[in-house]
């Protein structure tokens, strides 16, 4: 029987290859997945132009998301896009909930409130399906799982050079907006994750001080 060809193993495959078996990321797949982690920065909405992410790689963004820590396991999370097409119904939403909120607001103001809707050229709303009284999951689990979701489509977006920032601001609890995203009453609508090619490098993150957030149980 003639030997089965050998496929040339290329390193990076080898590393990611052992991560999937259960073994640790070394060499450059370790570095990588680091230097992503760390070098993430959110991008505000307007300063996102386009290309956005192309289907494909909006279907890997939403595939990480749906890898989330999740207790039970109950699924609670919920993404939709808003199309190109829907952009001027979400847009007077935001200038109707700005002007009911705050009657004072100035014509400009309240432009500025709808051209949010148009920022980005890709917009997902996050929702979360919340499960009261459950014997197993609080709560506040379920919120968590949902903000795990939206960190891991962060970091995918960043991995595929792309910006990206959830928001929510202060309409995002009214009822009209709530409506016109949910479809049932343990729907929540959480904010919006807007997604494109930054426009401005955003800063260098300012290093978090490491003994304000972590230490060792002394109780
Ligand atoms: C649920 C949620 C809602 C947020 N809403 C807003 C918002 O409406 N406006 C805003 O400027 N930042 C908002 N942020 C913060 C930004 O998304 C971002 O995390 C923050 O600017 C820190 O930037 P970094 O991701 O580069 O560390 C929100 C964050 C979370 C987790």
């Amino acid at each position: 029987m003639a030997a089965k060809a050998q496929k040339p193993v290329n390193d990076d495959n080898a590393e990611l290859s052992a991560l999937i078996n259960g073994e640790p990321l070394t060499g450059t797949a370790r570095e990588a997945f680091f230097e992503t982690l760390f070098s993430r920065r959110s991008v505000a909405p307007k300063r996102l132009g386009a290309p956005g992410p192309s289907q494909d790689e909006l279907e890997l963004i939403i595939a990480a998301g749906l890898t989330a820590p999740d207790h039970g396991p109950l699924r609670p999370w919920r993404f939709l896009r808003v199309p190109d097409e829907r952009r001027a119904h979400l847009a007077n939403l935001f200038a109707e909930e700005k002007r009911l909120y705050q009657p004072e607001a100035t014509e400009a103001e309240v432009e500025a409130e709808r051209a949010r809707a148009f920022n980005a050229p890709t917009l997902i709303a996050l929702l979360v399906d919340i499960t009261e009284n459950h014997p197993k999951v609080p709560v506040h689990e379920q919120y968590i799982s949902l903000g795990a979701a939206a960190a891991n489509m962060l970091l995918a977006c960043h991995a595929m050079g792309y910006g990206a920032m959830m928001t929510s601001g202060r309409k995002i609890d009214t009822p009209t907006l709530q409506q016109a995203f949910c479809k049932k009453p343990s729907e929540r609508l959480i904010g919006f994750l807007s997604i494109g090619t930054a426009m401005r490098q955003p800063k260098t993150r300012v290093p978090v001080t490491r003994e304000d957030h972590f230490e060792d149980w002394t109780g």
